[in-house]
């Protein structure tokens, strides 16, 4: 949406989805529909791909956009104008991404005429047509991708409500007066959030990810194959990555427990697991792990990370034998990133000094940390040692 005017609104948050949370819908039940421009071939982003499919995480610019407006509910009817040539690269995006409640038209050969060819769709109430004809529609940049639903509430409340102030003619966009010129339609200026911000340069494309990424790595799920014990080694680490994570939300337990609540975890959006196998040199547990989320559909999304965590004790397995075990992480972490899910793997060193032990529980909790902020993908398969 456009940093502005009502009946134009700003892009809404990438958040993970759980569709049709949040405030309240616009009062009397407003029939809200939002046309997203998308026809543009993003010059200034200086690449051959237009900048709303470039991909940030591997997922098209656009997806996030649409994210964030599909998961409110209120919003009925999502139009995307999308030149000819994109047309096949749009539909893809809404199977794969399982995109709902949008619908498509050509876009113009500029912005405006784009966003007409939108309203276009939307008023003429064609008996084929899926669409219904709203009282407000929203106009968002298909490649400004974090809006809140708030956001969207307060421009859709005003669109309806407000007429058009002096201070708004004196100080508001170019559109305010246009649409007073031409449509004799009075409007209000709404105060954009600094998130409206629209990707322009490939710089944007950097600081979208780095958003995002920061935003998927809020919860943290720690899985542990024993049973609680506050002595536990598991349990040190844990404390460790409490101290390393501030703000982030932790939830852990042996996967038992994770397995039954797995759905919950998932619905709180978590993307972040780390698997601590005390007890074994083996993937059990951890193949356990993402076998359930592969079943959960959860890295559709987002990239979901899993660190399988490991100690070195020699005294308990011989140090080649638990090598030849690990080394299988490097397969398994190849199955699994066809579906976006990124295993690595962690061997955190366990002497029998005390001293030294929390060294190594330090050095872990530090990697643990970087591995789930950075996400990259060239640590996938690998097993680090701390
Ligand atoms: N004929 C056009 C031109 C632009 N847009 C859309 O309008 C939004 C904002 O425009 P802008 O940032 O200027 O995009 P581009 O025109 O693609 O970029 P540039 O100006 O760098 O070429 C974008 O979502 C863009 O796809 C559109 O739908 N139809
Ligand atoms: O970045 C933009 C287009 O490039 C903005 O979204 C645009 O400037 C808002 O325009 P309008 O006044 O037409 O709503």
């Amino acid at each position: 949406m456009d940093p502005g005017p009502a009946g134009a609104a700003g892009p809404a948050e990438p958040g993970p989805g759980v569709r049709g949370a949040g405030p309240a819908a616009p009062a009397s039940s407003l029939a809200v529909a939002a046309v997203l421009p998308a026809g543009g071939s993003g010059e200034r982003m200086g690449v051959p791909t237009p900048k709303q499919f470039c991909r940030v995480l591997e997922r098209p610019l656009i997806s996030y956009t649409l994210q964030a407006l599909e998961r409110v509910c209120w919003i009925k009817d999502i139009v995307v104008s999308v030149t000819r040539e994109n047309m096949e690269v749009m539909k893809d995006i809404i199977q794969k991404y399982q995109h709902e409640r949008v619908s498509l038209v050509e876009a113009g050969v500029t912005r405006h005429r784009s966003i007409f060819n939108g309203l276009k769709a939307l008023a003429e109430d064609q008996p084929d047509s899926k669409l219904s004809k709203p009282e407000v529609v929203i106009i968002h940049d298909a490649v400004r991708p974090f809006v809140e639903e708030d956001m969207l509430l307060k421009v859709a409340t005003a669109a309806k409500e407000h007429g058009c102030s002096d201070y708004d003619l004196e100080f508001g966009t170019e559109c305010l007066q246009l649409a007073l010129k031409y449509c004799h339609v009075k409007a209000k200026l709404v105060e954009g959030s600094p998130d409206l911000w629209k990707v322009t340069y490939k710089r944007d494309l950097y600081a979208a990810e780095s958003i995002i990424k920061e935003r998927i790595s809020q919860h943290i799920c720690i899985v542990m194959d024993t049973k609680e014990d506050e002595e536990h080694v598991g349990h040190h680490l844990e404390e460790m990555l409490k101290n390393e994570l501030n703000h982030v939300k932790v939830t852990s337990g042996p996967l038992c427990h994770a397995g039954r609540d797995l759905q919950q975890i998932i619905l709180e959006q978590c993307y972040s697991f780390v698997c601590v196998n005390v007890m074994t040199s083996e993937f059990e547990e951890t193949k356990k792990l993402v076998n359930m989320l592969k079943e959960s559909h959860l890295s559709v999304l987002y990239p979901v990370i899993v660190i399988s965590v490991h100690f070195l004790d020699y005294k308990s397995v011989h140090f080649d034998h638990k090598m030849e075990n690990l080394m299988q992480i490097r397969e398994l972490a190849k199955e699994v990133k066809e579906r976006n899910i990124l295993l690595c793997g962690l061997l955190i060193y366990y002497p029998q000094d005390e001293r030294k032990l929390q060294d190594s529980l330090r050095q872990g909790a530090t990697v643990i940390t970087t591995l789930i902020k950075e996400r990259n993908s060239a640590f996938i398969g690998q097993l680090l040692v701390a």
